[in-house]
């Protein structure tokens, strides 16, 4: 029925691996454009506060490019069980790690999920994983891989 041709069944391990490359690097696009986005932001705020020559914080980083490193966030190996990223993500992928879409869902999920466990709600890094999950989404819906 529409439900199951809404549903496309990727049997093709080939088709399954193309769509999910073509998902996950534009969520990498998406996750950079963000950042970027938000270091403008930074370095509006960084003008205006030198301005008031009020020292600036923190680093900023691509939040979930790659690992989350130690000196960035104290205490997040503990916190944090089943770290993810994108990079690794894109290594599982090239590994053919991947052989269904839910393996993939998981992977993307738990990054979406660590970010808003260890960031309080008003973080940026929150606000990002949201704005990246909704995104997500979208792109899964649009490649008929959805549930
Ligand atoms: C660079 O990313 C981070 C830096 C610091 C804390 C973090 O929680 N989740 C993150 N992706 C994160």
């Amino acid at each position: 029925g529409i439900r199951m041709s809404l549903i496309k069944e990727l049997k093709d391990p080939d088709q399954l691996y193309s769509t999910l490359k073509n998902i996950l690097q534009q969520v990498k696009v998406i996750s950079l454009l963000l950042t970027c986005f938000k270091n403008y932001i930074y370095e509006i705020k960084r003008l205006i506060r030198n301005m008031y020559c009020t020292p600036q914080s923190h680093q900023n980083a691509w939040p979930f490019m790659e690992p989350v490193k130690k000196n960035e966030a104290p205490g997040y190996y503990q916190v944090i069980r089943f770290p993810m990223d994108l990079k690794t993500m894109s290594e599982r992928l090239k590994s053919r790690y991947y052989t269904t879409r839910k393996l993939f869902m998981a992977d993307m999920q738990r990054i979406f999920t660590n970010c808003r466990e260890y960031n309080p709600p008003e973080s940026e890094y929150y606000k990002c994983a949201n704005l990246l999950e909704k995104f997500f989404y979208t792109k899964i819906k649009e490649a008929g891989l959805i549930d």
